[in-house]
């Protein structure tokens, strides 16, 4: 269906994902109200003006917490169509502010929702839900059991592993206070959708990266440093676990996916948003650093002796049962083979003469990790979605937006 002429109202219009969202439905001839925090100042947000798209939008000042304000806004927008991605987003701050991540994200979802009822209005809603609500995911039976052996249970028990792909049937076992403010948002769309025939739908996003993501978050974090280090700005890359695994996308399938959502998904029902292939953080570095001109010949840990050649060699085996491309040692992280643990102290990279180090900075690992993210797309590929980006596009993309240096952090 066509967005031209078509009434859209986004919350979160001024973050990463939403200005993405702005720009492409503004090149399709939407009229695009964004709902925006008042500034003092009165300055354009910076991935707006990054974009150079104020004069496509038509600013609402309100936020989550104000009911009224959210009330005001829907008068003048007279949205068909309600893109709700404002939200504290930021896992590690959660932990440190929970009580903030829950009334934005829990109590403003529900003060959204109970705006659209009181105003009796008939937007289609889609909630940016995320693939954090999955949280604690089985990926073997060895990890099942060192996970028992630490929590003594596990709620709710798998049916069965291993748990990925992950699809959206999946047990949510939360990990953090923003996964859980993400489930509750969730369960509200459908709350909603039976109570009082709302028509709100759920995309549950795996994580989306691409140039101007916020730079807390680990593909900027390594990407900046990269080319930083480049630069020869700085001599040393800081991370925290580069275990972890993520299903990562370029941000504009996801916007593909948003508005497809939007147009063809039902309402009361749940859509996981990725691309089926999930990739380490050590990969995403050591990718990163190639496609920065330092091609990796070799990886070995500071401490502990671990080692691996030709550690980015292009392999497409099945894992799990799906094949899609990753390289040499996360096969052999996905298969056990190897971990880097905090006492390793870091790694280096050998990049022909060059010694990179890739140093572990204890306090970046999370009270709490997920693991492996890694998502079964077969639902919304069923209305027509394809994943088109590769995860060395969305590198490529990053570091390009880090050449510019006044953009590094
Ligand atoms: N941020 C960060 N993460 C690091 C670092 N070192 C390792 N990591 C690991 O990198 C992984 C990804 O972290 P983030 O990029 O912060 O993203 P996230 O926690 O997966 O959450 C993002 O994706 C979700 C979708 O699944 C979103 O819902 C959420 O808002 C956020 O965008 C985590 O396992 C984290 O422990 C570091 O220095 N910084």
């Amino acid at each position: 269906m066509s967005w031209k002429d078509r009434s859209v109202l986004i919350t979160g219009i001024s973050g990463f994902a939403g200005s993405y969202l702005a720009r492409y439905l503004i090149d399709e001839g939407a009229h695009i109200y964004g709902l925006v925090r008042r500034r003092a100042d009165g300055a354009i947000p910076q991935n707006i003006a990054w974009k150079k798209i104020e004069n496509g939008i038509t600013f609402l000042e309100g936020n989550l917490e104000d009911i009224s304000g959210l009330a005001t806004a829907l008068d003048t927008a007279q949205p068909d169509t309600i893109f709700h991605l404002a939200a504290q987003s930021f896992v590690p701050r959660s932990f440190s502010h929970p009580i903030e991540t829950a009334q934005m994200n829990s109590i403003g979802t529900n003060n959204l929702l109970e705006a659209v009822r009181r105003k009796d209005c008939d937007p289609t809603i889609v909630f940016a839900g995320s693939s954090e609500e999955y949280g604690l995911v089985f990926s073997s039976e060895e990890q099942y059991e060192r996970a028992k052996a630490k929590y003594g249970t596990i709620y709710p028990e798998p049916v069965s592993i291993p748990e990925v792909p992950i699809r959206e049937t999946n047990p949510l076992r939360p990990m953090s206070p923003y996964a859980v403010s993400k489930v509750c948002g969730d369960h509200l769309m459908r709350n909603y959708f039976y109570t009082y025939g709302t028509k709100a739908i759920v995309s549950r996003a795996f994580n989306h990266e691409g140039a101007g993501r916020g730079s807390m978050f680990v593909t900027s974090v390594a990407t900046n440093q990269v080319a930083k280090y480049a630069a020869g700005d700085i001599d040393h890359i800081t991370i925290g676990n580069v275990n972890a695994f993520r299903d990562w996308s370029h941000v504009m399938d996801t916007i593909h996916g948003y508005c497809l959502i939007a147009d063809a998904g039902h309402p009361g029902d749940v859509y996981n948003q990725g691309s089926m292939r999930t990739t380490s953080v050590l990969s995403y570095i050591l990718l990163s650093l190639e496609n920065a001109g330092m091609p990796v010949d070799r990886i070995e840990s500071i401490k502990n002796d671990k080692a691996v050649e030709a550690p980015t060699e292009k392999d497409t085996s099945a894992v799990f049962g799906v094949p899609f491309e990753k390289t040499k040692v996360d096969r052999m992280l996905l298969e056990g083979a190897i971990e880097f643990a905090a006492n390793d102290q870091g790694i280096i990279a050998r990049s022909g003469d060059k010694k990179i180090p890739i140093l572990f900075d204890p306090e970046r690992f999370r009270p709490a990790e997920v693991p492996i993210l890694f998502a079964d797309t077969t639902k919304i590929r069923r209305l027509g979605f394809s994943s088109t980006y590769s995860v060395e596009d969305i590198i490529r993309d990053q570091l390009n937006f880090y050449m510019d240096e006044k953009k590094r952090v």
